[in-house]
């Protein structure tokens, strides 16, 4: 099938060369010309782990574009992936969705097209693109005879950092639409991920569990409000096992072995229950703020999903607390952060909590050595003020430190021989702020662990 896709950032770019790579004929849109460049080149502008080999295993079925006129004629199907930011309110801001529909409608010329929002948006946002659609399609000076469209939702759910295994072998595709014929292009579109026909990309083996994926196909409020009580679920579970581990660490408890002690109980699952700093990332703040704005619309209170987000900003002012309980004073002293990202596998820094934790650190007088294995160049741009406390080498970070905080659990770290560091540092405080590293082992090579919960 010929596909579009607006914007090529974590969901559009991962959408189109998964498409392409199935074997449909996919062309992506970008107004940024530095990204269409980039990845013309087969470069991906984004840190995501098998993208690049990706886009050469799809190559021959893939174009980039700044131009919508090139992309959007013919295509049977065209998705919006543009970013949905949180405006002022707590409310997603909408205005690169708008302008993505108001130019996607200048360039329709198909009998029937399917615009799909795979953007994260509010509930109603269906409709409203379709009023969009229709208004700028009626402004055209020529219109063409016999085209048609329709609005569906089809909500991401990919990780960043596991982008592509997330797009090939989900847990589910959700489709929504009220009308039949969007449905039924979008169940064909997806066919070879849903019953699993394709032959696996070489540097991704299917995982012997994945079977057939179920769709659920729904109207399009359902499908919007999905992604966001999924996220919000998400988010929500972590919380609660920080909240619970701040019980444990006062009443002597070990917050690691309660998290598997629940999750081994298959109605719970371990996943999402692991301790530390808590949630970071472009989507968890912005996606559990836009549902409590909905939800205010309707006069309605979202009471949990407001306490996942306090336990989640408390978490990161538990982590400077524990380090303050250490050392007493944080003026002066010398403290290293491992890790910026906001999760391994990728450079992104959106809500990392070691931005909320290197800021609070500075503003209580501490000096701080930022270190990551990938996001610094990002950081640079992205942080001008604190790209001054970055730091290439590990050495660096650890040498006449008052204590470090593993805020990242890069691979690197985890793997790091952590006997050659703890003499290089003044005073050898360890903060485990994401209760990773091996509590006993670290306090035999004479590190004083400490982890955010106990
Ligand atoms: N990042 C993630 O892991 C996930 C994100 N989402 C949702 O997907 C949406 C996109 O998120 P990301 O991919 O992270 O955003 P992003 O910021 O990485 O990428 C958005 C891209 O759209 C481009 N763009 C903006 N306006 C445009 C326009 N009018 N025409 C053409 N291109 C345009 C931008 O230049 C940028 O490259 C958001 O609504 C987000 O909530 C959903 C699931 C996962
Ligand atoms: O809508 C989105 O953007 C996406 O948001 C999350 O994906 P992502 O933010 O990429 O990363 P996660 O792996 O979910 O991690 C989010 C944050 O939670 C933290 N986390 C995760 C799991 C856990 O047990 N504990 C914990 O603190 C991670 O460190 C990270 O900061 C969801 O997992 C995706 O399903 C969703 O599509």
């Amino acid at each position: 099938m010929k596909v579009c896709v607006i914007g090529t950032g974590y969901v559009g770019l991962t959408t189109g060369v998964s498409l392409a790579f199935l074997g449909h004929e996919v062309t992506c849109v970008d107004l940024d010309q530095a990204k269409v460049d980039m990845l013309r080149g087969g470069k991906c502008p984004i840190y995501e782990p098998g993208m690049e080999d990706l886009l050469a295993e799809a190559a021959q079925n893939l174009t980039f574009t700044t131009s919508y006129e090139e992309a959007v004629p013919g295509a049977d199907v065209v998705f919006v992936a543009v970013q949905t930011p949180s405006a002022e309110d707590g409310s997603p801001d909408l205005r690169y969705l708008r302008r993505a529909a108001e130019s996607v409608a200048q360039s329709l010329n198909h009998e029937f097209t399917v615009v799909v929002n795979k953007s994260t948006v509010p509930i109603g946002s269906g409709n409203w693109v379709d009023a969009i659609l229709r208004d700028s399609f009626e402004q055209r000076d020529e219109r063409p005879e016999g085209v048609e469209f329709a609005v569906a939702s089809n909500p991401e759910f990919l990780r960043e950092g596991n982008a592509i295994a997330d797009t090939l072998y989900p847990d589910r595709i959700v489709i929504g639409s009220d009308n039949p014929r969007s449905l039924e292009v979008l169940n064909r579109l997806y066919r070879p991920i849903i019953n699993q026909t394709f032959t696996a990309p070489s540097f991704l083996p299917r995982p012997e569990d994945a079977n057939a994926v179920p769709l659920v196909s729904t109207d399009l409020a359902s499908a919007e409000l999905i992604k966001y009580a999924a996220n919000a679920f998400l988010a929500l579970k972590i919380s609660y096992a920080n909240e619970i581990g701040q019980l444990a660490a006062k009443v002597g408890a070990d917050i690691t072995e309660v998290a598997r002690g629940m999750g081994l109980d298959q109605r719970i699952g371990s996943r999402f229950l692991q301790p530390g700093v808590g949630w970071g990332g472009s989507c968890f703040g912005k996606d559990t703020k836009a549902l409590i704005a909905t939800a205010s619309e309707y006069n309605l209170d979202m009471p949990i999903v407001k306490a996942a987000r306090e336990v989640n900003s408390r978490q990161r002012a538990i982590a400077v607390e524990r380090l303050q309980d250490e050392l007493r004073i944080l003026k002066g002293r010398k403290i290293g952060l491992l890790g910026l990202a906001f999760k391994p596998n990728t450079d992104d820094l959106r809500d990392a909590p070691a931005l909320d934790i290197a800021n609070s650190l500075i503003a209580r007088g501490a000096r701080v050595k930022l270190h990551d294995p990938v996001a610094t160049g990002r950081f640079r741009v992205e942080q001008p003020e604190l790209s001054a406390y970055l730091s290439d080498s590990i050495d660096d970070v650890f040498t006449d430190c008052d204590a470090v905080v593993l805020v990242t659990e890069w691979a690197q770290y985890l793997e790091l021989d952590w006997s050659k560091f703890v003499g290089l540092m003044r005073t050898p405080i360890l903060l485990d702020g994401r209760h990773v590293l091996d509590a006993d082992r670290m306090r035999r090579l004479g590190y004083r662990y400490v982890a955010v919960s106990g």
